[in-house]
């Protein structure tokens, strides 16, 4: 038992750390906070039931987060600390009975505020002037964000009032408005920037900045709720709430939103409050704070290692809300990734219209038996893609059918195949699919599969959007579309394919050297063709092992599962994935038009037959009358040479061509003997390749 306990411990730890790399480092989650939060309650569970695991390096001794080294550091004076969670009222009621038990008064004053959903940060002001701004970091360094936070326009740089202390550094949390929000995103989306999953990616990511100009370009907002270092340590008035009065002398932005408890009923009060009030505010929370108000009770109380033992955040569940399944379609990935997606009666979920929700694969369908027309639960926990918490069984209308995903892809009507251990179920029709089209297409010109030099993602998408190509075959049959590449390439001045400036339109440079580098691309060698194919699981490697196998594509198109399992490396997920490509006829329909293009990739044996660069060693410099280095280096190794960049004395021959610099001085000084292009080929006549 204990054993299977620890593994899940440790599988806790470490998917707790990736998770805390996408949120504090990327600004980009991947799951929801209510789902992390879950994660890390069941890691203190563990904990609790064995303390002797808890290293120093657990996230519940630390404070979660990282200072990313492009900003310069900051060490906090004292250390930025994080919020013990409650889920429920009853956590809540167990912290006040907490603070009671270890203060041993009869009465506590609590402050009350709201937890705004931004990132916290730290503002040093000395002699009323903002010198210095800071992230929390790891709690112990953050980042140096003092320019950024400059542009934050509520944000005095300049304190105001009489009562200016000569150092305070103000803590508070740095948040982006929900009209901000969208309005950021709009641009986003005009200039086809990134788009924020929820306001608080947007104002970490907009924050984090290392040119303040883009900072002051993103409305930000500010509330402050803290004080780090202070001098003289008399001016602090005697609790949390006087302090936030005072700060607003200052000029300091500080929530209205506040309140004192003197007791939990107050507590619960404003936190259904608020609650309330919560759809309707103009940013993100997403729970409340309750905090000891007097300084001299929260010393008395003191901290844990990540937290203030005075203090605790409570939080709303995540925020649910009931509507019916209109119908549940397959989206197609770019690379062929089929994931079901919900069509939701539009409902308002915490303040946001919902109408779609993932439904991520067939088992997550089956476990929650979703089927169209069901009323569901939908949760949207302040983040990401809403999802489908579970089926109102009750109301389940008759007549619903258990839902299976289609068998053939609604794009392109290839089979869709799910191969063993893999939960996403996938088109087979990679090569023809108009939705893995462009991917498809990209990664048959990739350097190490086809080599098309100058196919880039830019062009292919311009190709494929402008229906010059639709599939790797067509790239074969560019010059019969010279008139439109022309117009693609130079008609459209604003087009970023448009020629860099200095070279000449008219020589049409850039349309000749793709179509060079297409053409030279069909003596590509049978292993670089099959990788090219982008069969999944079929890599680099893979692919070197089927071309020695099978010696030419037709004879791999018909390979059984038997005849591939026999080969290196092998096994029944790759033989599955290859027979299950070869199988979808699309598949095979553009392999054919490719080999009725002029290709015939072959795999030549190892074995070379007289040849005097055999196991020489070749340098090859300068620029060479017709060939390549590439192409020259393609050819030399063939021939079994061993081509490397630097001269040494280990070097047999230096292949020169002109402009040749300091390796064929170093090359004449060591005697090694230097050739030209006319010679290697001249040396190469009469040898052989047994094929
Ligand atoms: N979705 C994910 O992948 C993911 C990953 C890591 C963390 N998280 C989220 O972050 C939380 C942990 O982060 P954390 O350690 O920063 O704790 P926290 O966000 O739960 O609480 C501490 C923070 O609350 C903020 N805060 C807001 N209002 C405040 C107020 N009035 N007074 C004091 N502080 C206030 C401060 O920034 C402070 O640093 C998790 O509970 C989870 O929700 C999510
Ligand atoms: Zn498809």
């Amino acid at each position: 038992m204990s054993e299977i306990l620890q593994t899940r411990y440790s599988w806790l730890l470490a998917e707790i750390a990736k998770h805390d790399h996408a949120y504090y480092l990327d600004d980009a989650p991947n799951i929801s906070d209510a789902e992390y939060d879950q994660l890390y309650r069941e890691l203190l569970e563990i904990e609790k039931l064995h303390p002797t695991w808890v290293s120093a390096a657990s996230p519940s001794q630390k404070v979660s987060g990282y200072a990313n080294e492009v900003f310069s550091p900051v060490i906090h004076g004292t250390p930025m600390l994080s919020l013990n969670n409650a889920l429920t009222e009853d956590e809540a009621i167990a912290f006040d009975k907490r603070c009671h038990d270890g203060l041993q008064i009869p009465q506590i004053e609590y402050s009350c505020e709201l937890k705004f959903d931004g990132l916290a940060i730290s503002i040093l002001y000395e002699n009323g002037r903002l010198t210095r701004a800071a992230t929390r970091g790891d709690g112990t360094t953050g980042e140096n964000v003092t320019d950024n936070i400059k542009t934050i326009e509520s944000i005095p740089k300049q304190l105001i009032g009489l009562n200016i202390p000569e150092k305070i550094e103000v803590r508070g949390e740095v948040f982006m408005r929900h009209d901000d929000f969208y309005q950021l995103n709009q641009i986003q989306k005009e200039v086809g920037g990134k788009e924020f999953a929820n306001p608080r990616n947007a104002a970490a990511g907009s924050l984090r900045q290392l040119d303040s100009k883009v900072t002051a370009s993103r409305k930000l907002s500010f509330f402050a709720y803290g004080i780090g270092e202070l001098s003289p340590k008399q001016w602090l008035p005697t609790g949390h709430s006087q302090l936030m009065d005072r700060y607003q002398q200052l000029g300091i932005p500080v929530c209205e939103e506040r309140s004192l408890a003197s007791n939990v009923d107050d507590l619960m009060s404003f936190f259904k409050h608020i609650a309330q009030k919560r759809p309707s505010l103009p940013f993100d929370i997403d729970g409340v704070v309750y905090k000891i108000n007097s300084y001299t009770l929260q010393n008395q109380l003191g901290f844990v290692s990540r937290a203030p033992r005075f203090a605790i955040a409570h939080k709303f569940p995540p925020q649910e809300a009931l509507t019916t399944v209109l119908a549940i379609e397959v989206q197609v990935g770019r690379t062929g990734a089929i994931t079901p997606v919900a069509r939701l009666n539009p409902v308002l979920v915490g303040g946001v219209t919902v109408t779609n929700a993932t439904l991520h694969n067939q088992d997550e369908i089956s476990r929650k038996d979703v089927r169209i027309g069901d009323y569901v639960f939908v949760r949207r926990a302040g983040d990401v893609i809403p999802e489908i918490v579970q089926v109102d069984l009750n109301q389940r209308p008759q007549d619903t059918q258990p839902y299976q995903m289609p068998l053939t892809c609604p794009i392109c009507n290839s089979h869709i195949e799910k191969l063993a251990g893999e939960a996403i179920a996938r088109c087979s029709g990679g090569l023809f699919c108009p939705a893995q089209r462009k991917q498809a297409i990209i990664h048959f010109a990739h350097r190490r599969a086809m080599n098309i030099d100058g196919l880039g993602e830019k062009i292919v998408d311009k190709l494929v959007d402008e229906k010059i190509i639709s599939n790797p075959a067509d790239l074969y049959k560019l010059q019969y579309s010279l008139n439109k590449l022309v117009q693609l390439f130079y008609v459209n001045a604003n087009d970023p394919l448009k020629q860099k400036k200095g070279q000449d339109l008219t020589e049409g440079k850039q349309i000749q050297n793709l179509l060079i580098a297409i053409e030279s691309s069909k003596s590509a060698s049978l292993a670089k063709f099959i990788f090219g194919l982008g069969i999944r699981h079929v890599g680099e490697t893979t692919a070197k092992d089927l071309a020695k196998s099978f010696r030419n594509i037709q004879t791999l198109m018909n390979a059984t599962s038997e005849d591939l399992l026999k080969v290196r490396d092998v096994g029944p997920v790759v033989a599955e994935s290859i027979t299950s490509f070869m199988s979808e006829s699309h598949n095979r329909e553009v392999i054919e038009q490719l080999l009725a293009s002029g290709l015939n990739p072959q795999e030549l044996s190892e074995a070379i037959i007289e040849s005097p660069f055999q196991d020489k060693t070749v340098v090859i410099t300068g620029t060479l009358p017709t060939m390549s280095r590439d192409e020259a280096k393609l050819l030399l190794e063939k021939y079994g040479a061993k081509v490397s960049s630097a001269v040494s004395s280990k070097t047999n021959y230096l292949l020169a061509g002109s402009d040749a610099g300091s390796k064929l001085e170093k090359a004449t000084s060591l005697n090694i003997p230097i050739i030209d292009q006319a010679t290697m080929l001249e040396m190469l006549e009469g040898s052989q390749v047994a094929t």
